[in-house]
């Protein structure tokens, strides 16, 4: 030590505050060495590419891909990220190479916090697949069409709100379809009746009722992926190691977002902990519904530990019920902007006639209802990337990535990729008409918003067996217009999954049939 600072001359202070400088230089710079082939937008040192993201939001890929081609770097902070915004690349990493990518990596914003990790989402290996492989039975079709009828009620009592509603007033239909949304959650994962689309619950009453819904609209827009969360999600991106310290240390720290995010955290807890208590206290065993199965197993299976039950809890309230409602909305607005669709939607569920709707009459009898649910989710993706991590040395697109690899697929890139679907800007329903040309020459994986793979989303047919059953009750009874006070074009909100940033706000009319 003394030879080195003799040969450098000078004090020990400045010795000690260089090699703490090569040190940081190094951490910052050893995850891009590994990846440096791999072609990506030249890099502003600690931040990455972080403010791309905060000023494009996820189109950015899309403008990405086009320069940089089907594989590219994208910097998270000093994370790199292996883009892949390709159907045929898509299909390699989800299916052909899943030995070698079985595990989603960390997501930022949810890392260090036990409720957001301990989950299916984010648990690997053989825990993932224990936990999968106990509750993916309740997700079939067999199961789900059991909650047709209950489904149908919870959509029956949107309607009525939807029917008190006078012409000039606008109502914010984004809200309307999130309390819908975690009704049907609260059936198929809880066994409960949460009463929200009702308004007139016994379990949740009044203003408890949006405290609720605040409290869970809160805790999905927290978990910012660009440079706009709290202050830990924000220095975590650039120093991961600060992140889990971090976020401990301000949740104590009152005004602050770290703070009040726990706070908020601990109101959804406390309620969840009240139902797990209640189904683990249920006599009767044969309960289907994900935390009951759950309960069940536990004894014999001890990779349900508490943590684990509450962060499952927690992702199917979250997980669930923000993607579906936010692609119903969607679809209610473009529908409402597209005369000539909501036409021929109109038409087909009105041929139907207004008998109650069965699994197989949704299977097979509304083909252009599936075509709109198709193209919204093209047109807009609530989630448009997915998460995966090596486990081993690999090959993608002709790069050698190394183990611990964070490699993510861009699902929405594809989709508005015009080789895929001519005029990508244009909401067009029939390109996914099976008769279709465009739709028999398209790469079969050009259109995946639910993932493809062992990993896909495990609420698929769940939501779109609501999506579907909403929208035919809906334009039953009535068509929308938007509000004057919408914002146009629409803005959005990028965390976990994409929010609206002013919710979509519509004046309702009651069809001449009413
Ligand atoms: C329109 C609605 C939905 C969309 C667009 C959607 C999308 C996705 C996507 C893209 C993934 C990641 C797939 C991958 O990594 O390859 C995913 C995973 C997941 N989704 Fe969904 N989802 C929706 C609804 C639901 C619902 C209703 C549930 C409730 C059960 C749910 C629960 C999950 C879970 C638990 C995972 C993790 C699966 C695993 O790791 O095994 N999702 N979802």
């Amino acid at each position: 030590m003394m030879m080195m600072m003799m040969m450098f001359g000078c004090a020990p202070w400045i010795l000690t505050l260089l090699i703490l400088l090569f040190g940081l230089v190094l951490y910052l710079y050893i995850p891009y060495w590994k990846v440096r082939r791999v072609p990506g937008p030249p890099l502003i040192p600690i931040v990455g590419h972080l403010p791309l993201l905060l000023k494009h939001g996820p189109d950015v890929f899309n403008a990405l891909a086009k320069e940089y081609g089907p594989i590219f770097r994208f910097h998270m902070g000093r994370q790199p990220l292996i883009i892949i915004a390709d159907p045929e690349l898509c299909r390699e990493v989800c299916i052909k190479k899943f030995k070698d990518m079985p595990n989603r990596s960390n997501i930022p914003p949810a890392s260090g916090s036990p409720l957001h990790e301990k989950n299916l989402f984010l648990s690997r290996d053989s825990r993932w697949s224990t936990m999968r492989n106990t509750i993916v039975a309740l997700y079939q079709p067999s199961h789900l069409s059991h909650l047709i009828p209950i489904m149908q009620s919870f959509i029956d009592s949107t309607t009525r709100n939807l029917t008190t509603t006078k012409e000039e007033e606008d109502i914010t239909f984004s809200k309307l379809s999130l309390m819908l949304a975690i009704d049907v959650l609260g059936q198929a994962a809880f066994g409960v009746d949460f009463g929200l689309s009702k308004g007139d619950s016994k379990s949740i009453k009044g203003d408890e009722v949006s405290r609720f819904i605040d409290a869970h609209i809160y805790s999905t827009q927290c978990l910012k992926m660009d440079m706009s969360g709290s202050l830990s999600i924000q220095l975590g991106l650039l120093f991961p190691f600060l992140q889990t310290p971090l976020r401990k240390f301000l949740r104590w720290i009152p005004w602050t977002t770290d703070h009040r995010m726990r706070s908020n955290e601990k109101k959804l807890c406390e309620r969840l902990a009240q139902l797990i208590a209640i189904r683990a206290s249920d006599k009767d065993h044969s309960s289907l519904n994900m935390l009951s199965v759950v309960l069940n197993v536990r004894d014999s299976k001890d990779i349900f530990t508490p943590d684990y039950v509450m962060g499952l809890a927690y992702e199917h309230l979250l997980a669930g019920s923000a993607t579906t409602s936010f692609t119903l909305s969607m679809a209610i607005y473009l529908v409402s902007k597209h005369p000539e669709v909501e036409e021929k939607l109109v038409r087909e569920i009105d041929g139907f006639g207004d008998h109650n709707v069965t699994a197989d009459d949704l299977q097979s009898k509304f083909p252009f209802v599936d075509q709109v649910i198709k193209e919204t989710m093209r047109f807009r993706s609530v989630s448009p990337l997915v998460a995966r991590e090596t486990n081993k040395e690999v090959e993608i697109g002709g790069y050698i990535l190394p183990k611990g690899t964070w490699v993510w697929p861009a699902l929405g890139v594809p989709a508005k990729d015009p080789k895929h679907f001519p005029e990508p800007h244009l909401f067009r329903p029939e390109r996914f008409d099976p008769e279709c040309e465009e739709q028999k020459r398209r790469h079969p994986y050009a259109h995946i918003p639910f993932g493809i793979g062992p990993r896909a989303c495990l609420g698929q047919k769940l939501a779109l067996q609501e999506l579907k059953l909403s929208l035919i009750s809906i334009y039953r009874r009535f068509i929308f217009r938007h509000s004057d006070s919408m914002e146009d074009p629409l803005e959005f909100e990028y965390g976990l999954v994409v929010d609206f940033k002013h919710g979509i706000k519509l004046r309702v009319i009651k069809r001449d049939n009413q």
